[in-house]
């Protein structure tokens, strides 16, 4: 896959350089804009059957015998022997779609669909193919951020190893085709100045996970900044005079969602910022912190002053990245929380991530303590040293986080992605009963399976999962997927869920970890229980990692070894 893709970068005129980046993804910008073309698979096939000149229902019933709408499209076009007008180009593509998504309002379906059957009118057999399954955002081609810049260091620096400052500059940017632009305008050193900006969402720093208080001590150099973990949504706030940004852990713009919040924002903090919070839903006279599925509610489409009355947010601010034209990623943790204690106005409802420097095990047990009684998960350990910056887009034990569970061996949750599903038995007769779950391996951008769950889910749970899954069905395993077992129900790689379990154990069925711990042995998770946590926040890309779980099985036999 790189290797075709950088000889495709080689081939791009410079112009469009940021063009085909989104395009390989299916996009047209970068995720956090929210551009997407709106264009259900129903209207696909309209356009579909009008430029073919047949019934949507020959369309329908291609598309269900090959399982694919994007083969339906090519096999139709071939059997129709269909002669393209024209020749299409990536500027045309490019363009048409992004009207397609900019277009809203009364009777933009009609103009959508005109618009893409001019692309459809212009396409060969399989060019038909990769526009139908971008237009319906299942483009699939299996193509990750990491594969995107390792073939952009190797395209246009000849050398992979300088992907580093690629990466560095996308994390602080979070936009591949911006990176890309500049990478071929301006060459490595013009990507090496790129800085961060208001409004554009830095990707967010991540905490590794210890489970032996003294362990993370020592880690920390013996003495570390202890702050509450909430169990709440992290959100990055970004302010510029009288405009506000808030962007989801997965840098989706959530700023519609919390007018209350930023109207908080701005009274505390009268300057430029980004920061980041952990946004809670709150008992109001009280102060009481709500638990996180509460939080949930205001998860919906058009935010009221229902739900803003109903579900009141307090946000507990834990990092500031950027204030009044100063970029503090390169200050110290120390440093970045003096300046968050000093410009912070705190009210009831903006209130700064309660914090303990502590310097041994006791202090830093009771300090546990006390956040699981405040209503948290644990807490997070953050590094005092000089070299404490905020690390974009990283996990690392800069940030150690410890939320321990009597009942488990784990040093943490997992958060792992819906692959394949069991059928169940009884009243679940057709329906699933089990879900097969995978974590991400980064290396090789596949979902190797951990466990096959079929506890924790409530009738209301087995209800909403049958609703999202049908939508992601598909006919055989997921390409990215690497499983020794086969499901009954596949599905695309989308949902993450957060899983418990007793303990991880080698296994001679499940993929991940293969080879890496014990020959021809995987690791899979004991009695895994599903939390009632739906982690819409984190994209399958954001799922625990395959080097995570290796690290939490080291960990945890060196806990069990005492
Ligand atoms: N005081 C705090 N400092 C940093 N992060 C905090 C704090 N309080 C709550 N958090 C949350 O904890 C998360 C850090 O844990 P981690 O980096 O593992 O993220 P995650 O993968 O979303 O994991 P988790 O499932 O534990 O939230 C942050 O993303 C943030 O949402």
């Amino acid at each position: 896959m790189t290797e075709s893709l950088v000889e495709l970068f080689k081939k791009t005129p410079p112009e469009l350089i940021d063009k085909v980046v989104y395009l390989s993804v299916g996009r047209i910008a970068p995720e956090y804009t929210g551009l997407d073309y709106n264009f259900g698979e129903k209207l696909a096939m309209r356009a579909l059957a009008e430029v073919l000149g047949i019934d949507e229902h020959t369309t329908e019933e291609k598309t269900i015998e090959l399982g694919d709408l994007g083969d339906a499209g090519k096999a139709l076009y071939e059997e129709k022997g269909f002669k393209p007008k024209d020749k299409l180009s990536v500027e045309e593509v490019y363009r048409t779609l992004s009207e397609i998504a900019k277009t809203s309002g009364y009777g933009a379906l009609k103009k959508k669909v005109e618009l893409f059957k001019e692309l459809l009118s212009k396409a060969s057999p399989i060019e038909v193919k990769y526009l139908l399954r971008t237009v319906i955002e299942r483009l699939r081609l299996g193509i990750g951020d990491n594969t995107i810049m390792d073939a952009l260091a190797v395209a246009f620096t000849g050398n992979q190893e300088n992907r580093v400052h690629i990466e560095r500059a996308y994390n602080l940017t979070s936009d591949l085709g911006y990176v890309a632009r500049i990478l071929v305008e301006k060459g490595l050193e013009g990507v090496k100045t790129i800085k961060i900006e208001v409004g554009r969402p830095v990707r967010p720093m991540l905490a590794e996970r210890m489970s032996v208080p003294s362990l993370i001590l020592k880690k920390l150099g013996g003495r570390c900044g202890a702050e509450y973990k909430y169990d709440g949504e992290r959100i990055q706030a970004h302010r510029k005079g009288d405009q506000f940004w808030l962007y989801s852990r997965r840098l989706e713009n959530i700023t519609h969602q919390f007018p209350d919040l930023i109207e908080f924002l701005k009274g505390a903090i009268p300057y430029d910022f980004i920061v980041e919070l952990e946004c809670v839903v709150i008992e109001p006279s009280s102060g009481q912190i709500q638990p996180f599925q509460v939080l949930m509610n205001r998860r919906v489409k058009y935010v009221s002053r229902f739900h803003i009355l109903k579900y009141p947010v307090a946000g507990f601010l834990f990092d500031i990245l950027y204030l009044d034209g100063e970029d503090l990623t390169t200050k110290p943790y120390p440093e970045r929380r003096k300046t968050l204690e000093k410009v912070v106005k705190t009210t009831d409802r903006v209130n700064l991530a309660t914090r303990k420097v502590v310097s041994s095990v006791e202090e830093l047990e009771s300090f546990f303590h006390e956040a699981i009684e405040e209503g948290c998960e644990g807490i997070v350990c953050k590094s005092l040293a000089k070299e404490s910056i905020y690390e974009a887009g990283k996990r690392g034990f800069l940030w150690i986080k410890y939320k321990r569970d009597y009942k488990s061996h784990l040093a943490d949750t997992l958060d792992l992605v819906v692959v394949g599903a069991f059928y169940g038995k009884g009243q679940r007769a057709g329906y699933f009963g089990s879900l097969l779950m995978a974590c991400y391996d980064s290396e090789t951008d596949q979902f190797k399976t951990v466990c096959k769950v079929g506890t924790g889910f409530t009738e209301d749970d087995f209800k909403k999962l049958d609703g999202i899954l049908k939508e992601h069905g598909i006919e055989h395993r997921h390409p990215r997927v690497n499983s020794i077992l086969s499901a009954d129900m596949w599905f695309e790689p989308f949902l993450v869920l957060e899983i418990t379990g007793a303990e991880l154990t080698l296994s001679p069925v499940h993929t991940c970890a293969w080879d890496k711990v014990k020959p021809s042995r995987g690791l899979g998770l004991r009695f895994p229980r599903f939390t009632g946590k739906y982690r819409f926040d984190k994209r399958p890309e954001d799922a625990t990692t395959e080097q995570e779980i290796i690290e939490m099985y080291l960990q945890q036999k060196q806990y069990k070894a005492g």
